[in-house]
């Protein structure tokens, strides 16, 4: 089955004459969480903007779905949700107005539209809620929304950039419960975090970015072997640090 996510010697940055990400390859399947993880600046978030079609490829390709952006982009985006960092919603619409708005872009309508709704307003604590402006929400509740936007749409990849800053325990734990969920259904999902134990315990491969180039990526054995660490407990957070310490020293 073709990968729902395939980036392939991807070159790409903020200006043609100093690329960030070099030859930059993994890919994403269905039923796949992956963990994007890398030290501040690493490129992480340059990789989910090219991912998301916000830049072009210097060189290689992205292809969503089997299709890359100009080859047909209406299949290309609609393909994925995307969770930000910081979230980015309209200061005047409310939180059900943004679920509303989501349900049209992505063509969920009707009574899986209310239910959808109504299980996300409940597992996030956002029912008394449902009525607040977003201007009005707290900086989790925001990202709150974004992260329900997202689950409401349920595309086949889900792209999540560091989605536990300002997430309450229970809200942590809602998100992490949903992407187990979406994930056993099929769908595909590349999460970039800092917080590398959650990442080793629910991501099923790993990518370790480091100055803009992949120096490992696989299962933690795979990291593992990559470190040069014999030790078999070695965690991801082991692993990691021998990755991109080595020019930190
Ligand atoms: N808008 C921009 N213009 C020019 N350079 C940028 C821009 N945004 C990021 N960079 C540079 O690109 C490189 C990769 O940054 P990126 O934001 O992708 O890192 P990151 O891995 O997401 O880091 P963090 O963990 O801090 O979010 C860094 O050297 C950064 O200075």
């Amino acid at each position: 089955m073709e990968p729902i996510l395939q980036v392939t010697g991807l070159q790409g940055g903020y200006s043609p004459k100093r690329p960030v990400l070099h030859d930059i390859t993994f890919e994403v399947n269905a039923g796949e969480m992956i963990g994007l993880i890398g030290l501040n600046g690493a490129g992480k978030s340059t990789t989910i903007k090219h991912v998301l079609g916000l830049m072009k490829p210097q060189q290689g390709e992205v292809k969503v779905s089997g299709v890359q952006l100009e080859q047909d982009a209406e299949r290309y985006r609609s393909a994925f949700a995307y969770v930000p960092e910081s979230p980015v919603l309209f200061d005047e619409l409310t939180v059900e107005e943004h679920l509303h708005l989501t349900g049209q872009a992505y063509n969920v309508a009707g009574e899986v539209y209310k239910a959808r709704k109504e299980r996300l307003l409940q597992e996030f604590q956002m029912a008394p809620k449902r009525k607040a402006f977003a201007s009005h929400l707290s900086k989790g509740m925001k990202q709150k929304v974004m992260i329900m936007n997202a689950l409401l749409a349920e595309p086949p990849l889900y792209i999540i950039d560091e989605p536990f800053l300002g997430l309450d325990p229970l809200g942590i734990r809602s998100l992490l419960e949903r992407l187990v969920e979406v994930k056993e259904r099929g769908s595909a999902i590349l999460m970039s975090s800092h917080i590398l134990a959650t990442v080793e315990a629910y991501c099923d491969r790993y990518i370790v970015l480091h100055q803009g180039r992949i120096v490992a990526q696989g299962t933690l054995e795979h990291i593992r072997q990559a470190a040069g660490m014999d030790d078999q407990r070695g965690t991801l957070e082991d692993a990691f640090y021998q990755l991109v310490m080595g020019d930190h020293r």
